[in-house]
């Protein structure tokens, strides 16, 4: 696991999401955790007092608008949150000359390349979340010349809202699930998110800031799969803790018409990754595995 070096405080927003939990698990006291409604996107005097109030040294931006169907009529409140709100942040970062990670997502792509995207592949959203995050990573990377901003995919912990736990809850009620599996990609882990996040900040702080880090990165789970492999590997998992499992029908994408269309391959190269920061995230079967335990330890207790 990746220490960081003695320093001021690590600003982190979205507090109360998946990755700000899983870094404020494993990033020690320096980091600063913000969320609503102190620290709010829609609020934008907020992020001014609360950037001079904690003084950061670093910040990492977890805080997104990440209903993806809801966005397509909320376009406003997602460009907020994943353009405007990310842009202010990191000018205020350049102003204080520090580093600002920011996360974005495997949705900036149409899914029809059906290869791994590479970080130079033009983005082609399909959908008003994936736009507002493509417009964001544009937004920080002009604004701010330390940016390092990290693609991830299909996030999912033991808390909050994801499509693991949606599955455990769905596959405990209901004798026979329906998943899609023809939308393909790599689960990420939030806890193998945040330690990547912190190994990369631990390499720039040491190191020192150098302009060849700023940029985009790929940064998924090892492997890929499909929903409906995910649902199965997280509800066998399950079953191995004693809850019943269900029969999961692999359905095409047609059959589960959603208001924002979905990339039918986001598979991400993360080449680039390993090569810059010497980062790799692990097996993405072997991360969901230990999140059900997790989830079902604490269940059993
Ligand atoms: N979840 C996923 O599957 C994926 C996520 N990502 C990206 O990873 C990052 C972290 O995502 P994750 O932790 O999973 O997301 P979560 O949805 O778990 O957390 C997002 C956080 O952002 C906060 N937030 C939402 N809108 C605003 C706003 N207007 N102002 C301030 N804060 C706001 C939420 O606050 P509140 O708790 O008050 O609602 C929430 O705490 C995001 O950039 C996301 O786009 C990328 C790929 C996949
Ligand atoms: C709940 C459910 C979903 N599905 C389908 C719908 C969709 O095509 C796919 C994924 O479901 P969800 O809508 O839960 O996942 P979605 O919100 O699309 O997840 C995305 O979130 C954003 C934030 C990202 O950045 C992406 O990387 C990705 O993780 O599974 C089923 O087939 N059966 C089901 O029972």
């Amino acid at each position: 696991m990746a220490v960081l070096p003695d320093g001021g405080p690590i600003l982190v927003t979205g507090g109360n999401g998946q990755l700000a939990t899983s870094l404020a698990r494993f990033g020690g006291a320096r980091i600063h955790r913000v969320g609503r409604p102190d620290f709010d996107f829609d609020r934008p005097e907020t992020i001014e007092t609360t950037f001079r109030a904690v003084k950061p040294a670093a910040v990492i931006n977890a805080a997104a608008w990440t209903a993806v169907d809801l966005a397509e009529t909320e376009q406003d409140g997602a460009a907020r949150a994943n353009t405007d709100g990310p842009r202010r942040l990191a000018e205020l970062c350049a102003e204080a000359g520090i580093p600002l990670i920011h996360v974005s997502t495997d949705y900036v792509f149409d899914g029809d390349k059906r290869a791994p995207y590479v970080e130079t592949d033009p983005t082609c959203p399909t959908g008003v979340y994936g736009r507002t995050k493509a417009e964001g990573e544009q937004a920080v990377l002009a604004a701010n010349p330390q940016t390092v901003v990290l693609r991830t995919a299909w996030v999912y912990s033991a808390s909050g809202k994801n499509f693991v736990r949606t599955m455990l809850g769905a596959g405990a009620k209901n004798p026979t699930l329906k998943v899609v599996g023809d939308q393909i990609g790599s689960p990420t882990s939030s806890d193998d998110l945040a330690e990547a996040i912190l190994s990369i900040l631990s390499t720039i702080e040491t190191g020192g800031w150098k302009p060849d880090y700023a940029g985009l990165y790929h940064a998924t789970g090892s492997g890929e799969t499909s929903w409906h492999g995910l649902a199965v590997a997280a509800l066998e998992r399950a079953a191995e803790h004693g809850q019943a499992m269900p029969e999961v029908l692999a359905i095409r994408t047609e059959d589960w018409p959603t208001p924002a269309r979905r990339p039918a391959d986001s598979r991400l190269d993360c080449g680039k990754l390993h090569r810059v920061f010497g980062v790799r995230l692990p097996d993405w079967r072997a991360s969901v595995s230990r999140t059900v335990d997790e989830l079902m330890g604490r269940s059993a207790r």
